[in-house]
This record gives C-alpha cells, sequence and structure tokens, in this order.
C-alpha cells in the first residue's frame, strides 16, 4: 500500500522531503503539491519528476480526496490553519516545527485533535530520530550513568545570515527545548535568559548568544548556548552528568588526521548534513506508521510545550529573571499514546 501525501510548502525543507520521499524512502508517493509561489511548485514537480497536481492553495489540496496525508512545510505562521484544516478533514499531517507560532495557536490544535478524537499531528522535530541522541537516551534510560543531575548543551550555527529578532531561540533553541524533555522524560520548571556579551556577527539589532538555564521537575539543571553566529560550524553538543558517570552525543563520523604536528578533523558546517539521517527515519517512521493508522511521532501536545516554552524563554529574557513554566496536565489522549519516539 502507498501513502499518497500532499506537500503545503516547496522551498527549502518541503524540496527535500519530497526528494527523500521520491527517491529515498518506501511506502510514499506524492501526488499533490502546492507554494503560494506557483513556479516553486511547479519546479519541484519537475525536477522531482513527479505524477502530482498543482493545487492552488493548501486548503484545496487538503480537501482532496485524493490525498491520503498532508506534509506542512510552508512557512511557520501559515502551520495552524494548515494543521486544524487537516484535523477538520480526518487527514494525518506531518507538519514542519513550529506547530504554530503561538502557544494559543498550538492550544487551539491540541484541543481541535482531542476534539477529533484521533491522533493525527506529528511535528517535525527530527532530532528524536538522530541516532547519536537515540544513543544517549538509551545509554540514560538503562541506568549506566545513574541518576541525570545536570546538562551541558550547545547549539552552534556557523553562521545565520537571515535572523533578526528572538530567531535563535523561536528557530534553533526550540529543537534543544524538545530533544531535552524527551531524553529526559521530565518536563521543565522555570527558565533563566543570560545574555552574554553580544558578538560582532551578529545582524543588527539581534542578541547573538544566549546562555539558557532551565530546570526540571525532577531538579535537573540544564545550562544550554545558543550561538549562531558562531564562524567555525554547525555544532549540536549534548553532555548528561549522572550520579555515577558523563555521557557525551556522540559527534558526527569524521576522519581523524595527523599531519604536520596537528590531529585534526573535520566540522560540519550546516544542520542538513547533520541530521540528514534523522530526517530520513523520521519521515520514514511517519509514512509507516500512517500507513498503520498510528501516530507515534512528537504529537500536538510536544509542540504546545515547547511554544509555551519559547514564551516563558522571551518572557526571561525581556525581564532578566528567572520564569516559572506552567503546562496544564497532559491530557490523557496523549499520554496513551502506543508509542514513544
Ligand atoms: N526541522 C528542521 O530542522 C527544519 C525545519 N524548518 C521549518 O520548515 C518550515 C519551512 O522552512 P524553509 O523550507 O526553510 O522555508 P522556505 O522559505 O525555504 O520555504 C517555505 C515555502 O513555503 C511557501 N509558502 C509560504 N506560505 C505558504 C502558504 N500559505 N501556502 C503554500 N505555500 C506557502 C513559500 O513560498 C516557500 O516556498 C519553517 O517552519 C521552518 O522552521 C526549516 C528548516 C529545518
Ligand atoms: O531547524 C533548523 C533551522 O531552522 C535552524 O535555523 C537551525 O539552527 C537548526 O539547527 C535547524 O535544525
Amino acid at each position: 500500500m502507498v501513502l499518497k501525501i500532499g506537500v503545503i510548502g516547496t522551498g527549502a525543507i518541503g524540496k527535500d522531503h519530497i526528494h527523500r520521499i521520491t527517491n529515498t524512502l518506501n511506502g510514499g508517493e506524492i501526488i499533490a503539491v502546492t507554494d503560494v509561489n506557483p513556479e516553486q511548485a511547479e519546479a519541484v514537480v519537475e525536477t522531482e519528476n513527479l505524477n502530482a497536481e498543482i493545487f492552488k492553495d493548501g486548503h484545496a489540496l487538503i480537501q482532496s480526496p485524493n490525498v491520503d496525508a498532508v506534509v506542512v512545510t510552508s512557512w511557520g505562521p501559515t502551520h495552524e490553519e494548515f494543521v486544524l484544516a487537516s484535523i477538520a478533514a480526518g487527514k494525518p499531517v506531518f507538519c514542519e516545527k513550529p506547530l504554530a507560532t503561538t502557544a494559543e495557536g498550538c492550544k487551539r490544535i491540541v484541543d481541535a485533535e482531542v476534539e477529533s478524537g484521533k491522533q493525527l499531528v506529528t511535528v517535525g522535530f527530527m532530532r528524536r530520530y538522530d541516532q547519536g541522541y537515540r544513543a544517549l537516551k538509551k545509554t540514560i534510560k538503562e541506568n549506566q550513568i545513574g541518576t541525570p543531575l545536570m546538562l551541558h548543551c550547545a547549539h552552534r550555527n556557523q553562521n545565520a545570515p537571515a535572523f533578526h529578532g528572538d530567531m535563535p531561540i523561536t528557530d534553533s533553541f526550540v529543537h534543544e527545548i524538545d530533544i531535552l524533555r524527551w531524553l529526559l522524560q521530565d518536563d521543565y520548571v522555570s527558565v533563566q535568559v543570560i545574555q552574554p556579551r553580544r558578538t560582532r556577527f551578529a545582524n543588527d539589532g539581534m542578541q547573538d548568544s544566549y546562555m539558557i538555564l532551565l530546570e526540571t521537575k525532577e531538579g535537573i539543571r540544564i545550562d544550554a548556548e545558543v550561538f549562531v553566529n558562531c564562524q567555525y560550524g554547525y555544532d549540536v553538543q549534548c553532555q548528561v552528568v549522572g550520579d555515577t558517570g558523563i555521557a557525551n552525543l556522540p559527534e558526527p563520523a569524521s576522519v581523524v588526521v595527523r599531519k604536520d604536528a596537528k590531529l585534526s578533523s573535520d566540522i560540519l558546517t550546516d544542520w542538513k548534513p547533520r541530521f540528514i539521517d534523522a530526517y530520513d527515519v523520521e519521515i520514514q517512521e511517519w509514512i509507516d506508521a500512517t500507513l498503520k493508522g498510528e501516530m507515534n511521532g512528537p504529537s500536538a501536545w510536544d509542540g504546545y510545550v515547547v511554544s509555551v516554552t519559547v514564551d516563558a524563554c522571551l518572557e526571561a529574557k525581556n525581564s532578566e529573571k528567572i520564569i516559572p513554566i506552567d503546562l496544564p496536565e497532559c491530557p490523557s489522549f496523549y499520554r496513551e499514546a502506543k508509542v514513544e519516539v
């Protein structure tokens, strides 16, 4: 059986997902696309040699009886309306982050999904599918380092020419917010945001970098650096300190060279190659689960928790205070989900 997929937004990541579904993965076929820039949609149909209808907009695509499932890869502010429309149409939907650009928007999605009685929404937090993070989680779960006490993390981009405002938090740090609570199976209770001396490489008016301090319900303390113009490469670090040992997120494989009295290995410069395998696993698992009528990836609830945490980070940034993170209780609808990824 093949899952007939419609893609809304054929920009950078939309094209990547279309390419992987068409050329690398099994069980899915792109049969519909749309983009506010129709030339963009036409170009991908041609480049990927798709047998796909080009729809006038996302709503027409969602309503098409030929579309079994929807992938939303348009700009963040458009996600909420397309996810809500997919839920209303009873169609499974994979939505790139953010689920919505406000916590209220995410909550509307959660409420609509719970009301529909069926889990339909998956959010594109691809780090949960990265081999390294999965191995790190297994190490923690198997109690190999004892009880986690502290985490030291970093999200560094080589540069971020299109970033402005709070994007280091809303666009980049969102991945740490999701992955760390998944890793620890814990939720956050407070956040403090420290703004160190600003790098001269940041765009005008944008703070870069941040030191973000999170505390979890279990009392685990996390320090995370977000630095999106670090110059030297794309570098994601995560060290978990337990009461009997320490576990590090593995470095991406790279040949170590000894030459001219130097020891060296390459550092990646972009997030795409760093997480390319994770994106493949993410979309393959989504296709497989959807064909079986299941939904086991990051849920709408996870998207909502990230958004609430982002809001607290922004409040903490502006007030320079420790801000509590108040989450309502997770609905049993999500707690009882079959498989957790
Ligand atoms: N999980 C991850 O690591 C990543 C996630 N993303 C997320 O994916 C989303 C898209 O990002 P990019 O592909 O980098 O952006 P992009 O700007 O390259 O592509 C977005 C596309 O959506 C189209 N679009 C905008 N509004 C639309 C609408 N109402 N209907 C149909 N098409 C519409 C645009 O014309 C554009 O072609 C963003 O939310 C971003 O945060 C992006 C990169 C990595
Ligand atoms: O989502 C992503 C980008 O939008 C963001 O800009 C990068 O910092 C992230 O590492 C990448 O995964």
